[in-house]
């Protein structure tokens, strides 16, 4: 197996058919589950790399082709595109073998013809890639942020409407920066028992550094794969962000509490709230298809957890069962995933200003049903992975001025300034 083709097949297939590329890249690498581990991390590295970096390695492809990235065959495109990546960002691989292997690549898909002119784009921006020349960046700041961050400009000049150029390009550096994976201990253990797994983790050769806003938030580097972790067969742990769990520690959750969690695939603050009860109190996690409880009762499962229900239900729709019965209801919902286009690379070249546009009305479609759910005296927590203000802020203000609810505080976590995803929490207390 040639593992360049691999890449560049993904690269198409991304591209063409719009298919997530997380999702993509989990089966790939399990289908070719022989590769080395090298090979495997090389396929991830380069795909993703490309993709992350796809609007810059665009613009430069644009200064030195005659043909328009635009107007090139597909393959051609993304040939080039994996090749520019490899040769900006990654120091150990030679300029000449990517240059080498990208013309053999060419010759067997059968673009015998332009094996010429991709060795001649590929060996010219090698030769000057320390005097390549961007937008200036005194002149139209939103271009150059764009090209250099590699995010669509109209992203940009919102952010800089909302947050200023400093926060805008601090957000964009944290966004490209690697980060390491995040995981929730469980809670009931004890200090022994944590201490335990914490050891297996690092002698698996697993780096681990405790998270400085919670004390049982971890991170890990230097893993092959979640499924990996010691403990996480065993349900012992939990990968989540950070901000994900503040949502839930901060809800005041009660033992004994009933909770609902309308949007709750695929169960980590639920899996959370219920390990909140110590077993007393139940949660329902609902959310809007079998498919998506089926990822709930997974983690379920793993995690062991007796005291947690799941239901498919379309939370638009008031249901009237649950007319003021839950302590806590958790609405965390879909939102254009802005705060966490650092993880998953497809968010921002798939967003639209249609899209943008759109979400606040689901959300408040959503939560024109759920608000009705909440005890007299009980809490709504209304949350997003955005950093879009019209999703979050202007939500809240909504909500808070139409329905019969005390704002308590809300909390807009942005990358870069807070060591978390992009995210956003409101807390509500419904009038007695
Ligand atoms: C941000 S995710 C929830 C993440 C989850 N709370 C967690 O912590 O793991 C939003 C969820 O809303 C669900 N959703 C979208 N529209 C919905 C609807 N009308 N009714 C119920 N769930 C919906 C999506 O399927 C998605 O799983």
């Amino acid at each position: 197996m040639n593992i360049r083709e691999l890449i560049l097949d993904m690269l198409l297939e991304i591209e063409k058919e719009k298919t997530y590329s997380h999702i993509l890249m989990r089966s790939v690498l399990d289908k070719y589950d022989y590769l080395t581990a090298q090979e495997k991390a090389f396929i991830k590295r380069v795909t993703e790399g490309t993709l992350e970096r796809r609007i810059q390695i665009d613009y430069i492809l644009d200064s030195y082709s005659k043909v328009p990235v635009k107007k090139m065959k597909p393959l051609i495109r993304n040939l080039l595109r994996m090749s520019v990546y490899q040769i900006l960002f990654m120091d150990g691989v030679p300029d000449s073998a990517v240059c080498n292997e990208a013309v053999k690549l060419a010759n067997k898909r059968k673009f015998q013809s332009l094996k010429g002119f991709i060795n001649g784009v590929l060996r010219n921006i090698a030769r000057q890639k320390t005097e390549i020349s961007y937008p200036d960046k005194e002149k139209n700041k939103a271009e150059y942020l764009s090209v250099w961050y590699s995010m669509p400009e109209f992203l940009i000049s919102m952010w800089m409407e909302d947050y200023g150029i400093e926060q805008t390009e601090r957000m964009l550096q944290a966004m490209l920066a690697v980060r390491p994976v995040t995981v929730r201990l469980k809670e009931t253990m004890n200090e022994a028992e944590k201490e335990a797994l914490l050891k297996r983790i690092e002698e698996a050769g697993i780096r681990i550094r405790k998270h400085p806003y919670l004390s049982y938030a971890y991170e890990l580097e230097h893993l092959d794969g979640v499924r990996s972790i010691p403990g996480f067969e065993e349900g012992l742990l939990t990968v989540q962000d950070v901000s994900s769990m503040l949502c839930v520690e901060n809800a005041g959750i009660k033992e004994g509490d009933f909770i609902l969690d309308v949007c709750a695939a695929p169960g980590g603050k639920a899996t959370h709230a219920a390990l909140k009860l110590k077993g007393r109190g139940r949660v329902l996690a609902r959310d809007l298809t079998e498919e998506k409880t089926a990822l709930i009762e997974e983690n379920i499962q793993r995690q062991g957890l007796a005291n947690i229900t799941t239901e498919a239900y379309d939370a638009t729709v008031y249901d009237e069962t649950l007319n003021e019965k839950a302590d806590v209801v958790l609405a965390d919902l879909p939102c254009s995933g802005l705060g966490i286009v650092g993880k998953k690379r497809d968010i921002k070249y798939n967003i639209t200003k249609e899209a943008l546009e759109e979400l606040p009305l689901l959300q408040k479609k959503i939560l024109s049903a759920v608000w009705q759910y909440v005890k007299p005296g009980g809490v709504l927590i209304y949350s997003t992975c955005t950093i879009h203000k019209e999703e979050n802020e202007r939500v809240a203000e909504w909500f808070a001025h139409n329905y019969p609810f005390e704002f308590i505080d809300s909390r807009q976590l942005l990358p870069g300034l807070e060591e978390t995803d992009g995210f956003f929490i409101a807390r509500f207390k419904r009038h007695v």
